[in-house]
């Protein structure tokens, strides 16, 4: 009997980058531009590749690559829901042998701007860090998982911040406080309800009618709204009120998940040059440790139905 087994594998390739211009076909000037990070698993038969080292079955990740940049070439890749669908339902049609395909495509994001109050038609900003992402599991079954996110969308506000009347024993240094500053690189992820959204055929038809930018659109203005107009009693708190009311506007959302990092930002303490701070002006952005706050919240059985 062979001393080992193979209890799980995949493969393919990561970090498959392209740009897309999509010109308007009534104005060619008028452009739009989609940067993208491509990973693309694959699942199914490959077992022998690892246990007797017979590469037969394997697509090498080079057509994996290969395949990808010629979808991205020939399909609508706009928004990446419909390219992350396109994507799967490829490898599951063409190969047999492959049961599943795990697809996660990373959006930079590059905005259009204004030049005299008018709207560039082909001229865009690259915004930083932040990326919109989609993510797709794909069975042979028909079923499927797809989520998206936004990750890095780094925000901070200079007060309407709190937190007091937590936990306090032997071990507590941390004063309560009414006002502080509240940083963090938002990470929300909003996983949609297969059920509803139907099957993984149907996802292009619903990216025609606008539905994943508007979710998108959707989660990241509440998400950006509730940071700045509410006052927050703690990450916990308003993370929360971020995922409800996400859960409340996007039907088709099963469920939310925020990741959110405290950054912290410690007064300064200048009793040393008999300076007072307690007008809480000067703050040291402190690299690390860092908070890191997580949930996920879904509709209370009562609101599913
Ligand atoms: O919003 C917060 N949540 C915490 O759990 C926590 N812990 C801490 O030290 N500061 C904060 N702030």
């Amino acid at each position: 009997m062979a001393y080992s087994t193979l209890t799980s594998s995949t493969y393919g390739k990561d970090n498959v980058k392209f740009l897309k211009v999509k010109k308007n076909a009534t104005n060619p000037e008028v452009q739009d531009v989609i940067e993208a990070t491509v990973l693309v698993l694959l699942e199914g038969a490959f077992d022998q590749s690892y246990t007797d080292a017979d590469n037969s079955p394997i697509v090498p990740t080079d057509t994996v690559k290969n395949t990808i940049l010629v979808l991205a070439k020939t399909t609508d890749v706009w928004p990446i829901e419909r390219f992350a669908a396109k994507i799967g339902t490829h490898f599951i049609e063409k190969y047999a042998h492959v049961s599943g395909v795990t697809v996660k495509i990373t959006q930079d994001k590059w905005s259009k701007y204004n030049v005299n109050g008018k709207l560039q038609a082909h001229s865009f900003i690259h915004e930083g860090a932040e990326k919109r992402i989609t993510s797709l599991y794909y069975k042979r079954s028909g079923d499927y998982k797809l989520s998206s996110s936004i990750k890095d969308l780094t925000v901070l506000k200079s007060t309407g911040s709190q937190f007091h009347g937590y936990n306090v024993c032997d071990f507590t240094t941390l004063k309560p406080t009414t006002d502080r500053i509240l940083s963090t690189d938002v990470d929300s992820v909003w996983s949609f309800d297969s059920k509803k959204l139907g099957s993984i055929y149907n996802i292009s038809k619903l990216a025609d009618s606008g539905l994943f930018d508007k979710v998108y659109e959707t989660a990241r203005e509440i998400t950006l709204n509730r940071f700045a107009l509410e006052n927050s009693a703690s990450v916990q708190a308003t993370m929360y009120n971020m995922a409800t009311e996400i859960l409340q506007a996007a039907e088709v959302v099963q469920d939310v998940s925020y990741s959110l990092p405290n950054k912290h930002y410690f007064l300064m303490d200048f009793s040393w040059k008999g300076l007072s701070n307690t007008d809480d002006q000067v703050f040291y952005p402190s690299p690390h440790p860092n908070g890191l706050i997580k949930c996920t919240v879904a509709r209370s059985v009562k609101n599913k139905l």
